[in-house]
Formats: structure tokens, sequence, C-alpha cells
């Protein structure tokens, strides 16, 4: 048999060069320059593969049942730190009725404090609680000693102290002093999936010393940042931004990848801050009265959109299949030719041919319903976004960790399916992680989801069919009917 192929080999070698030496010269230059070409390619592709990246694993905090607030328990706070005029306080509730969070979310520990005073005390308190429970419980579930972990990338937005917050991670745990520590500030809510791209390019430069684990911590901190004046875009931050933290470990070990739950496809970052409106968009401030509070404004939402826009245009080549792609060129074509150039540059490939799973940054009510919108979603792809707004709140970049946990915990992720994390932040940046699943995902012991996934999507609440201005009456008439306490 082999005698038999090894002869057929070889004379169909011999009359390839044959029909080779037959042809005239300047037939071959194209046929040898595409050979070299090819060589050319997959040589450079070979030589350019990264090492692979795994997500080990994450742990997602989930606070005592004692920080749980709800409406009743902020109209307490509200009350008490007199601090608030009646019509602040009229705001600050239609913001949290219209805001999609539900009446289990968590606040920081000064609001039960009774102190109704920032501290630095209580922001130290509440980057304890959040970092210190996560890390704790991701290293004892992926069999990793602390002193094992190469690369430290902690981020929290609001607070940074001094020492560092990764310095308060690396003295608790006992970390080696070869441990490369980063602590990323200022970075909005797209700081957990930057600090994963941090983390894996952190470990790929280690070309001497390959096989190491990198600990991305992410959180965000209220206590200084809570806001006491009457100005309305620093007050929607107090009504959305709840506590919220995540851990996630990240190695090139090759012998961890049958323990891994992910392979990092691919990250991309965008930063749009070099139009003014994109910049001021989210901006920590002092108001007139000299009160620090981050200022959300009301254009954040458009500008999430034209960011998002600009992201996809260079994330859709690398990710979508051939066929999407062409299909999306045939259709801005055809539009293009109908004389509708307009209709042609709203079009959006359709980004469900490229993931099965989606952890949309879920900012806000507003900022969902623009990425849905926009990119043609479905209220299925939106509901894990809507349901972490609804259970969490904002936590900010852990909110895509959360998102994560809620399809482990329906059960949702197979084997090789496709998972995208979009998260924006403050600048404006927009951060794509890209990731595989190694295996089948069930909720593990921790994860925040267990005890209460059942109740979702149906614990979300209804879309309203309602006019905007029937909304606003219904709503203002509905607060003054219902939420003031006796
Ligand atoms: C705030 C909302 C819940 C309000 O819900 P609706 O849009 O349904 O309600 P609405 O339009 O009737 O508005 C209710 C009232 O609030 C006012 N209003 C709305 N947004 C406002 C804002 N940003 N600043 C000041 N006022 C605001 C409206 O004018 C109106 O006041 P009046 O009744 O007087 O006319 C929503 O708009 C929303 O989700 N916005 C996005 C929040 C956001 O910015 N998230 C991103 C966080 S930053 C982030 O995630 C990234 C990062 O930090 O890095």
């Amino acid at each position: 048999m082999a005698t038999t192929m090894s002869s057929s080999l070889s004379t169909a070698m011999a009359s390839l060069a044959t029909s080779l030496r037959s042809l005239p010269a300047h037939a071959l230059v194209p046929l040898v320059a595409s050979a070299l070409l090819f060589v050319a390619a997959v040589a450079r592709r070979v030589l350019r593969r990264q090492r692979p990246v795994y997500l080990l694993n994450y742990s997602c905090h989930l606070p005592d049942v004692e920080r749980k607030v709800n409406l009743e328990v902020c109209e307490y706070f509200g009350q008490r730190c007199r601090h608030y005029s009646d019509d602040t306080a009229d705001f600050m509730r239609l913001i949290y009725r219209k805001s999609g969070l539900g009446q289990e979310t968590y606040a920081p520990p000064f609001i039960f404090s009774g102190e109704f005073q920032k501290t630095q005390a209580f922001a130290v308190q509440e980057a304890e609680e959040g970092l210190f429970s996560t890390v704790a419980h991701l290293l004892a579930k992926s069999d990793v000693h602390p002193r094992d972990i190469s690369v430290l990338v902690v981020a929290c937005s609001m607070f940074s102290p001094a020492p560092s917050l990764s310095s308060m991670i690396l003295g608790r745990f006992k970390m080696s002093p070869d441990t490369k520590t980063y602590s990323l500030a200022g970075m909005g809510c797209s700081a957990g999936t930057v600090g994963i791209d941090m983390a894996a390019r952190a470990l790929r430069v280690r070309r001497r010393r390959p096989g190491g684990y990198a600990l991305v911590v992410v959180t965000e901190n209220m206590s200084l940042n809570w806001y006491f004046g009457e100005n309305k875009h620093m007050l929607v931050t107090n009504c959305i931004f709840r506590v919220g933290s995540a851990a996630v470990l990240v190695t090139d070990v090759p012998a961890r990848r049958a323990d891994a739950k992910y392979e990092l496809v691919r990250t991309l970052r965008t930063h749009h801050g070099a139009d003014d409106a994109a910049f001021n968009a989210a901006v920590q401030m002092e108001d007139e009265e000299g009160n620090v509070g981050v200022a959300l404004t009301k254009d954040l939402v458009r500008v999430a959109g034209a960011g998002l826009r600009q992201h996809i245009a260079t994330l859709a080549p690398h990710v979508l299949p051939v066929s999407e792609l062409l299909r999306y060129v045939w259709r801005v074509a055809r539009l293009y030719v109908a004389g509708n150039p307009k209709a042609a540059a709203a079009v959006v490939p359709d980004f469900q041919r490229a993931f099965e799973h989606m952890c949309i940054h879920s900012g806000g009510k507003a900022v969902i319903d623009t990425v849905a919108k926009l990119m043609g979603f479905g209220p299925h792809v939106v509901e894990p976004a809507r349901a972490t707004l609804h259970r969490f709140g904002n936590t900010s970049s852990s909110l895509v960790f959360y998102e994560l946990a809620y399809f482990e915990a329906k059960r949702r992720v197979r084997a090789g399916d496709r998972l995208w994390m979009l998260a924006f932040g403050t600048g404006f940046k927009a951060c794509s992680n890209v990731w595989r699943a190694l295996r089948d995902a069930a909720p593990d012991a921790d994860n925040p989801w267990n005890g209460c996934a059942h109740r979702y999507p149906a614990a979300l609440p209804p879309p309203s069919s309602r006019k905007p201005s029937e909304r606003a009456a219904a709503a203002a008439d509905g607060c003054a009917k219902n939420d003031k306490l006796p």
C-alpha cells in the first residue's frame, strides 16, 4: 500500500516538474511569487502567534445581607442626613424608580453607619470588604498560592489611596516580593476589561520565564464620592452606583488549560477622548458649593453609542465570519446604490453571528437600551445586562463578571462557545475581551447568583409602552402617593 502511494506521489511530482519546465518563463514569475507569498503568510502567522492565556477562574463579591438597600433605606438615609431639599429628594426618588435597579442592591458601609459623613476610614473599609473577600475566595477555589502570583492588577476608578490598593492586597495575602503590581485609577467602568488586557500582555512579555499567574481585581468605591449637593448630574450617580467587586485569575501555564474555564481570544481597546463631548461625558468635579461627586451628563448615552460604532468597526473584521462581512457589505452597497447613504451608515453587522454570549456593560438602563438599539439585539441578548443592573446596580468595572456569572448560573455556557465582554469607561473608552469557553460551565459555590438566578428574567420590570410624557406624569404621581416615609 505504502509502496503504491509513494510511487504515485513521485509520478505526480515528476509530471508537475515536466509541466512547470514546459511553461514559458513569464508565466512562472506569478506562480513563484504566489508560492513565496503563501509561505511568508504562513510563517508570519506562526511567528506572531501569541502564547495562549486562560481565565482559570473568577469570583464576584456578594456583600453581607445587612448591606442591602432598597428605596426605603435610601429615603431614610436621605431624610436623616439633612443634606437634601424636598425637590432633590423627589428627583433622586424619580431616578431610582426609573433606573432599572431592584430592591436588593448593596450600599457602602458608611450609608449604614449613622454618621452621614464621607471619611477615608469608610472608604478603606469599603475597599477591604470587597477586595479581600473576592481574592480569598478565588485563590482558595483555584488552587493557587498567593506567592505564585507574578502580576497583580487592581482597578478602582474613584479611590486611589497610598499605599495603593494593589499594595493592600499584596500585604494582606503575603505575596512574593517579585510580584509586579499595578493600580489603575480614574479608568471608569472599563477598567476590568482593560485590566484583563494588561494582565495578558504582562504575562506574554515574560519571555524568559513563561508560565505565570496574573490576578486582576476590580472594584469601585463610593464612600468619598457620595454626593451631598443639588446638582442633578451628580445625583444620578448616587442613584445608580452600588457596591460590587470581582477577582479574576488569568494564566499562561499550559498545564492549567485543563482546569481553565475560558481562553482569551482577543482584546480591543479604543479611546474616544480626543472628542471634547466624549471626554466630558462623565467627570469627577466639585459643584458651586464645593461638594465633590461624579457628574453624568445626559450626553453620555449618545457618546457611548458613537464610541461603540467606532469600536465595532475595528472589532468586526477580526471576529465576524466572512459570510456576515459579505452580507454587511452587500446591504450597505445596496442602500448606497438606492441613494440612501444615511440608512447605509446606520447598518451594523450581526454580532450574534460571532458570539453565543454577550456581557454588555450595564452602566444604566439607557446605556443598555442604546447598545441594544444600535446593535439590533433582542431582549434575550441583553437579559444578563438588565438582570445584573437590577440585582446588583452599576458596580462599575466588575459588572461584566457578574454577567458572566449569570450565564454560568443559568448553565448557558457550552464548551466552544464564544463570549464577548464589552465595557465603557470614563475618558471615553470602550474595551472588548473576547473569550472561548473551554468547558461547559456550571455555577461555582460562590456564584453571586446562587439563590436568586431562578427569579430572572421574570423579576425584571416590564418595558413601558407608554409615551415618555405619560410615563413622567405617572412616575411623579406614583412617587407622591406611595414613596413618602410615614
Ligand atoms: C437616569 C435614567 C435612569 C433616567 O431614566 P429615563 O431616561 O427613563 O427617565 P427620563 O428621561 O424621564 O428622566 C427623568 C429625569 O431625569 C433627568 N435626567 C436623566 N438623566 C440625567 C442626567 N444624566 N443628568 C441630569 N438629569 C438627568 C431627566 O431630565 C428627567 O428630569 P425632568 O423630569 O426634570 O425632566 C436613564 O436616563 C439612564 O439610565 N441614564 C444613563 C445613566 C448613565 O449615565 N450611566 C452610565 C454611568 S457611567 C459608566 O457606567 C461608565 C463609567 O463610569 O466609567
